[in-house]
């Protein structure tokens, strides 16, 4: 409402002054609350690992009566939640998962997100989690009953024999889970012993000793088992460069060379990780330093927009940038 006696231009400049104190006034308190978030920063030039983890999943795998203690169906929908985050993120070059854990490695030279750390860690989170939910129904008939959840972290490796060694632990650490899982539900479900004294058998047992109750007690060779239950998966990334095309010709650019785009495939793989031979002829190149973190697309004139919006699988393209 104008004041009286005032004129609408005067009016007009009060209001829009006021108008201009309060954005003011807002940024100030903006600024004052920001001062207390915590900024830190994963360190630059390192290898970022961000690893989700399911919460209390001994609960969730109950209720939801998964095969012990392996379920085909569990393995593949984690695997299907990492490849689409793997994608997702053109800075992430490869991917490791086992029992209800997954492990995310980025570019060291990645700058999404300024590599603030808490966006690393929560996102991977909440994404990998939506996956899970959005794909529960392509890998189980029954409905979920609870509402499952993962935490993250994000942790720094300044080589790439760091990262080489954090992926050969994680694999350690699910032949380990695979050995006496393997043993502790033999005993439960087919030796007819209670939990506890499954335990009691296995408490500070050697491998060698598992190894052999289950080989001469239940005719179970160890070696024999699936190498997803005894190594878990790795998934690798893998670019190609296509030709681009239309429907009359192939494209040139003024230098007389087809246009083209990258592709990105994500492969699986059970292999032991730190194996020489594999090492070095599927992950070392992700780690060299030539390899590219984004790859730029080369777009046709006129297409850049289309482009722009095409997902990673198809264009290779990371549509996160710097929040
Ligand atoms: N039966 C069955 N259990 C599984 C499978 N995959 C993972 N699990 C169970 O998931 C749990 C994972 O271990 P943890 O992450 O240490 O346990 P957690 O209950 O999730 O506890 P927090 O991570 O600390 O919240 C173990 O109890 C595994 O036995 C599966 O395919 N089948
Ligand atoms: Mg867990």
């Amino acid at each position: 409402m104008r004041e009286a006696g005032a004129s609408p231009e005067a009016a007009a400049a009060r209001a829009s002054q006021s108008e201009g104190g309060d954005r003011r006034r807002h940024r100030l308190i903006g600024d004052v609350h920001k001062a207390y978030e915590e900024s830190s920063r994963l360190l630059p030039g390192c290898w970022i690992v961000v690893r989700v983890d399911g919460r209390a999943f001994h609960r969730f795998v109950e209720v939801h009566n998964f095969a012990r203690p392996h379920d085909r169906a569990a393995i593949g929908l984690m695997e299907a939640a990492a490849k689409a985050v793997t994608e997702e993120f053109a800075d992430i070059m490869l991917a490791y998962g086992q029992s209800d854990e997954y492990s995310f490695v980025f570019h060291k030279d990645t700058d999404i997100y300024n590599r603030r750390t808490s966006k690393f860690s929560t996102l991977i989170a909440s994404l990998f989690t939506s996956h899970f939910v959005l794909k529960w129904p392509s890998f189980f008939d029954t409905p979920l009953k609870l509402a499952p959840s993962f935490d993250g972290r994000a942790v720094c490796y300044p080589s790439v024999e760091m990262v080489r060694d954090y992926l050969a632990w994680r694999q350690l650490d699910c032949h380990t889970n695979c050995l006496f899982t393997t043993c502790y539900w033999t005993l439960v479900d087919r030796g007819g012993k209670t939990g506890k004294e499954a335990d009691k058998i296995l408490n500070k047992a050697s491998k060698g000793f598992k190894n052999e109750l289950l080989f001469s007690e239940f005719g179970i060779n160890y070696n024999d088992l699936p190498p997803v239950f005894k190594r878990g998966t790795l998934l690798l990334k893998r670019r190609e460069q296509v030709e681009l095309r239309t429907k009359e010709a192939t494209p040139y650019t003024p230098a007389g060379t087809p246009y083209s785009r990258t592709l990105t495939h994500v492969d699986a793989f059970h292999e032991d990780v730190a194996q020489g031979d594999f090492w070095l002829k599927h992950c070392s190149a992700l780690f060299s330093d030539q390899t590219k973190r984004i790859e730029k697309l080369e777009t046709m004139p006129g297409d850049e927009q289309a482009a722009s919006k095409e997902s990673p699988q198809g264009g290779a393209v990371c549509e996160h940038g710097p929040a």
